[in-house]
């Protein structure tokens, strides 16, 4: 079913564990408000387990940390530079597989690599951007997950000249779903802005494809 985003506002929230489906030029998402069944014992199990890192990354020759902690993790060989960091892998973990294969059920997809990302409280950030990094395979679907704080997502056309498509803000709480589709990360950016009256913390999780070509045994 495919909705106008103009009416979103006056429609009644999808059933548990039902997803929605958002569409624009360019862009195609479904979200699942509180889509994950016990969201609460997901996230203790992966905010005790997961092990969460504080990368940096070089601007202008100045080494900064980033405005999150975050891990990779994905099968053997399923390297993964993000923002110029190349981040080391991690296997996979109970806590994380058992809602793996929960994602990969409603995505109808297989995921060989994940990034998560802990936002310690609103002042942890993440700036726009787009997942289309040569070795994420543009075909698939990203997935994400949220767990804790509910945080507004926010996405725009990378090129409003020729994409004019408004801009729009998902608020992704405690247990959302939201599976962005091809050719999504092609024309749109998406952003996760600082709110700096928000003191919880939140986890995210985006469950990805390494094209085959690009999962390197070394
Ligand atoms: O935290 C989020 O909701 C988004 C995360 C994201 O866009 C990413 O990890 O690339
Ligand atoms: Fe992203």
């Amino acid at each position: 079913m495919t909705h106008q985003l103009d009416l979103l506002a006056s429609e009644p929230p999808p059933p548990h564990g039902a997803l929605r489906e958002l569409r624009a030029q360019g862009l195609a998402l479904r979200h699942g408000p509180g889509w994950l069944p016990e969201a609460d014992r997901h996230l203790a199990a992966l905010r005790d387990s997961v092990p969460w890192k504080q990368e940096r990354i070089t601007l202008f020759g100045r080494s900064h940390p980033i405005p999150r902690l975050t891990c990779w993790m994905g099968d053997p060989g399923c390297h993964y530079t993000y923002s110029g960091v190349r981040n080391a892998i991690e296997a996979w973990s109970a806590p994380v597989l058992a809602i793996k294969a929960l994602v990969e059920a409603a995505a109808g997809c297989r995921f060989n690599s994940l990034l998560l990302n802990r936002y310690r409280d609103g002042n942890d950030k993440l700036d726009w951007h787009a997942d289309d990094e040569p070795e994420l395979d543009p075909g698939q679907p990203i997935a994400s997950l949220s767990l804790g704080a509910a945080r507004s997502f926010r996405l725009r056309p990378r090129d409003p000249a020729a994409n004019p498509a408004a801009p729009l803000t998902l608020e992704l709480g405690h247990g959302d779903l939201l599976i962005m589709a091809p050719p999504t990360q092609r024309h749109w950016l998406h952003q996760v802005p600082r709110r700096l009256r928000v003191r919880q913390e939140r986890l995210n999780l985006t469950f990805r494809v390494i094209r085959a070509e690009a999962v390197r045994h070394v």
